[in-house]
């Protein structure tokens, strides 16, 4: 069914960048082709993911957002489109709050926008039992051997309420992000795809990422991908608890206090331009 015209914002967060819609202005139906199309940098607007806001019923967040890879491919979460979504809502005038709960597929997360216009947000606790990340696994490890066309590939394996694979690089300029990364997401050890961090220790306080995000491809920055290689870090005995994360886009700085503490993330997002989609 036409949408006929529909309002969108154009987004970013260090360079991953998002079309926002209101879905509670506007009526939004969207097929996984049309996403494909809204998202292609020559036939669309161009994206990594499109964000849905829709409202939630519940009494414990007033909005839900929905989270779609270039794809077309509707996923549980999304750190850089989360803090989008706190600056759209609050920039639309739809809530007063500077804290804003909000649903999404994996659960409830909280955002926080800063007096300094940074976000804030609390990533929920991290998931590294193999059958929830899912990952084809007999036991939990901090690090898996997989084989990738004859070669074997260590690996981390953490779900942000998405899942993602996280190797260590010593080199990240040089690191195979488009061709390792590209067999990896699609590995049968991880039965809904993967998200595939390459990550470069500078300190116990600093590392450099790089992330062939699934359902897209290497994108500017990922927050989930920047969470996940801090508790990846973490649990080898890499990091300490406070980490700035250097992605190809910009900073961001994550918080994590160990197994079963929520990570935190901070980070910019920016709104670029407005516009009028015909779908
Ligand atoms: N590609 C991800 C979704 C977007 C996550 C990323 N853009 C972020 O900032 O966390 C997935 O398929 O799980």
């Amino acid at each position: 069914m036409g949408n006929g015209e529909l309002y969108f914002t154009k987004m970013h967060g260090l360079g991953n960048d998002f079309v926002v819609l209101d879905g509670i202005s506007q009526s939004v139906n969207l097929s996984a082709a049309q996403i494909r199309q809204i998202a292609d940098r020559h036939r669309g607007v161009g994206c990594d993911q499109l964000l849905l806001v829709e409202a939630y019923e519940g009494d414990d967040a007033e909005f839900r957002y929905r989270i779609f890879n270039a794809d077309g491919s509707e996923v549980e979460q999304c750190g850089n489109g989360a803090r989008c979504f706190a600056r759209f809502v609050y920039d639309q005038g739809l809530t007063q709050n500077t804290t804003i709960p909000v649903m999404t597929a994996s659960g409830r997360i909280v955002l926080q926008i800063q007096p300094d216009g940074q976000v804030k947000v609390n990533m929920g606790v991290p998931e590294l039992t193999p059958a929830q990340i899912p990952f084809v696994s007999e036991q939990r490890q901090t690090l898996y051997t997989l084989d990738v066309k004859g070669a074997a590939v260590s690996l981390a394996a953490v779900s942000m309420g998405n899942p993602h694979a996280v190797l260590q690089v010593v080199a990240l300029e040089s690191a195979p992000v488009a061709t390792l990364g590209a067999l990896l997401e699609v590995h049968p050890a991880f039965p809904k795809r993967v998200n595939v961090g390459f990550m470069q220790v500078v300190g116990r306080d600093a590392i450099r990422l790089r992330v062939f995000e699934r359902g897209c491809g290497e994108t500017l920055a990922c927050g989930t991908g920047a969470c996940a290689a801090v508790v990846a870090g973490r649990l080898q005995g890499l990091l300490d608890d406070q980490v700035t994360v250097s992605l190809p886009g910009g900073d961001l700085q994550i918080q994590w206090q160990g197994e079963g503490q929520p990570v935190w993330m901070i980070g910019p997002a920016a709104t670029v331009f407005r516009g009028t989609l015909i779908v």
